[in-house]
Parts: structure tokens; C-alpha cells; sequence
């Protein structure tokens, strides 16, 4: 992490606190997968940490599908102290949401879980965002199908994808016209992620 990442010593400590948790509920509850444990840090950690540096102005994030908190309680541990800084999480699975409260009053994050179905929480939920984040969720495709409502009223979706991310923008353009930007992924294989600022349905 660190050499991917520069954070200040409180940042770090409230990392490293995740990361025990983490470890701590994976013992017990069987949360993730052993290999997520074994990259840690350069693989889930400094990766989600990535799309803070990307929207650095950004207060208000929503992550969907936000499994055992990447990328949004590394983004609530990167932006704790920011005045006005919030992070949303969606995640439907009950046990993976009882980690998340308990991961963010741990390390006093200002997170808030929604325990839902992310296509329930869209329709929803009258909040606003920044940044809308999705990492390992679904195809672009979908992400534009679930975040347009989103996009549409100026935040800016943030969505991790791996190596065949030209294979998703061809499929998506499809059945979107969006504004998107592509950046490489700064950690270890070989993934990007695509910035969308605006986007639109195809008429059929
Ligand atoms: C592959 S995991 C990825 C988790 C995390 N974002 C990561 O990168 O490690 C996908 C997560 O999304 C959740 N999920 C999938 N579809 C969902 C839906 N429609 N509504 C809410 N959560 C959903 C699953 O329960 C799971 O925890």
C-alpha cells in the first residue's frame, strides 16, 4: 500500500484498523476469500484507495455493492476529517452489512450502510452524490443501467474494471452515449477505471 498510496498517519492507523477487522470477522464469519486477505493491501486496499486521488474535491460518495468495503470504506478512512464528507454503502448481502457497521464505528468512519437491493436503493433514495463507485459489481453496462439516475444529476460514476474494459465500453456505447475518460489502474493487474460525467439511453 504504501508504495502505491501516500497517506497521513491517522489515515493509516484507521486502515490499518479495517484491515484487522477485516481479518478478524474473516476468521470467524468466513467474510472473504483467503487470496483477498493475501494481497491485502495492494490488491483491495491501495486499489480502492486509487479513485480518492482521482476525485479529490468529491464529499459525498455512494459505493454499490460494497461486499466487505472495498472501494467505499477505504474511501470513508481516506476522506474521514474532510468537512462534509459522507460515504453511502449499498450491499444486500446481511452478513457482509453487519461487518460494515461494525467495520465503520471501528475506525469511526462516516459511513452509512443501507442493507438493499442496489436496484431498490436507486429508486429510493433522495440523496445526492459526488461520486457513485462500483468495483467487481457488474458489467458497464449494467453500472450505466443502475447509476444513470445518478450521472444524469451531476455526480460522477467511478467504476473499477479489469483487462477486457474495451470489450465493456464497446458493449455499453451500444446502448448508452456517455462521456467517459479511461485511467490505468495504478496497482499490480493490469485493470482501469472508467470515469463517466454523463451519460444518456439510446433510443431503441
Ligand atoms: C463481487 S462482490 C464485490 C464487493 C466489493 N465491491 C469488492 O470489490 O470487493 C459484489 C457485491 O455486490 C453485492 N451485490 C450484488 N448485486 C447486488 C444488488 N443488486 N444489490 C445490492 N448488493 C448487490 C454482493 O452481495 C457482493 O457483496
Amino acid at each position: 500500500m504504501r508504495s502505491f498510496v501516500t497517506v497521513s498517519r491517522e489515515t493509516e492507523a484507521r486502515l490499518d484498523a479495517f484491515a484487522a477487522h477485516l481479518r478478524r470477522w474473516t476468521r470467524a464469519k468466513n467474510l472473504v476469500g483467503p487470496d483477498t486477505l493475501k494481497n491485502l493491501w495492494t490488491r483491495h486496499i491501495a486499489d480502492s484507495a486509487q479513485v480518492v486521488a482521482l476525485m479529490p474535491e468529491a464529499r459525498r460518495w455512494v459505493d454499490l455493492g460494497a461486499g466487505a468495503g472495498f472501494p467505499g470504506l477505504v474511501v470513508a478512512s481516506l476522506v474521514c476529517g474532510d468537512l462534509g464528507s459522507r460515504v453511502d454503502l449499498v450491499e444486500s448481502n446481511g452478513r457482509k452489512c453487519a461487518f460494515l457497521r461494525s467495520a465503520a464505528r471501528e475506525t469511526g468512519v462516516p459511513a452509512t450502510v443501507h442493507c438493499d437491493r442496489i436496484e431498490r436503493f436507486a429508486t429510493d433514495w433522495s440523496g445526492a452524490a459526488d461520486v457513485v463507485t462500483a468495483r467487481a459489481l457488474a458489467p458497464l453496462v449494467k453500472l450505466l443501467d443502475l447509476t444513470a439516475p445518478l450521472i444524469q444529476k451531476g455526480c460522477v460514476g467511478v467504476f473499477h474494471k479489469g483487462q477486457d474494459v474495451e470489450r465493456e465500453l464497446t458493449e455499453a456505447s451500444t446502448y448508452w452515449t456517455f462521456a467517459h475518460e479511461l485511467v490505468s489502474s495504478r496497482t499490480p493487474g493490469g485493470g482501469a477505471l472508467v470515469i463517466v460525467r454523463d451519460c444518456e439511453r439510446k433510443s431503441a
